[in-house]
């Protein structure tokens, strides 16, 4: 049997690729982004995470920060369970995926998770609200790194899960171009939503 590595050869907190690295910057909050405390809405009226059509959806309305940064409240109802009276993990992940996907308004580009870190540090009973802030890290190139965390109960109450992420920015076409047909469609039908999104058309 092979002698199992020592400690020293692997290092104590080994990078992530969603922590910025020595060369990411801090951007800057871009001219369009929406005035700090401006309601970001929903981007899509289906969306799991934001959306009001969805009937089991987290419906998050992102508000917008002064700096890099948007708050957000999701209160856990019982279509949202895990264990029973319990959040589950995975739709909390998703909290934090759409409260972190609404930064994209503040660098007016499209982007997309393309690594989502999470730690569950307490459990999210059914009833609770969770109060949400997102905030970016750095970025460099493409690659937009932003953290999160959903504290119980108010803006100061004790952290539940806490995240941190690697948005890749993307083109419009990266919309248009991998979804369902007919979804796809319905979206180009919307001039109200197509107005919203062709804001975005930038060359990332
Ligand atoms: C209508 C309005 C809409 C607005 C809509 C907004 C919606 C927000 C919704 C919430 C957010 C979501 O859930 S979004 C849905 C979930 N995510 C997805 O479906 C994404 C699926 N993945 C992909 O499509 C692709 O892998 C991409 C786009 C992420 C990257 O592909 P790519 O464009 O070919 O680029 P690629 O060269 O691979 O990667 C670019 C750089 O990022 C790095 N990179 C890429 N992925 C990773 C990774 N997981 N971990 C580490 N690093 C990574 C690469 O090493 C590279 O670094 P270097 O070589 O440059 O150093």
């Amino acid at each position: 049997m092979p002698a199992a590595p020592s400690e020293s050869a692997a290092p104590a907190h080994p990078a992530s690729p969603a922590t910025p690295p020595p060369e990411a910057v801090l951007p800057p909050r871009a001219p369009e982004a929406p005035a700090p405390g401006t309601r970001l809405g929903s981007h899509y009226e289906h969306c799991f995470g934001c959306g009001p059509q969805h009937p089991a959806g987290l419906r998050i309305d992102a508000v917008a920060g002064t700096g890099l940064d948007v708050t957000a409240e999701f209160t856990v109802r019982p279509e949202h369970q895990g264990g029973p009276g319990l959040a589950h993990g995975g739709l909390l992940t998703t909290a934090m995926d759409e409260t972190l996907g609404t930064l994209n308004w503040l660098l007016h580009v499209p982007a997309v998770t393309g690594r989502l870190e999470t730690d569950f540090l307490s459990p999210v009973p059914v009833g609770s609200t969770l109060h949400l802030r997102a905030w970016i890290t750095g970025a460099h190139g493409r690659k937009i790194y932003s953290a999160a965390e959903a504290r119980i109960g108010g803006p100061a109450g004790p952290v539940a899960v806490r995240a941190r992420a690697l948005f890749i920015q993307v083109k419009l076409e990266h919309f248009t171009k991998h979804g369902r047909p007919e979804d796809i469609e319905k979206v180009l039908d919307d001039p109200d939503l197509m107005q919203r999104a062709r804001t975005f058309e930038v060359n990332p």
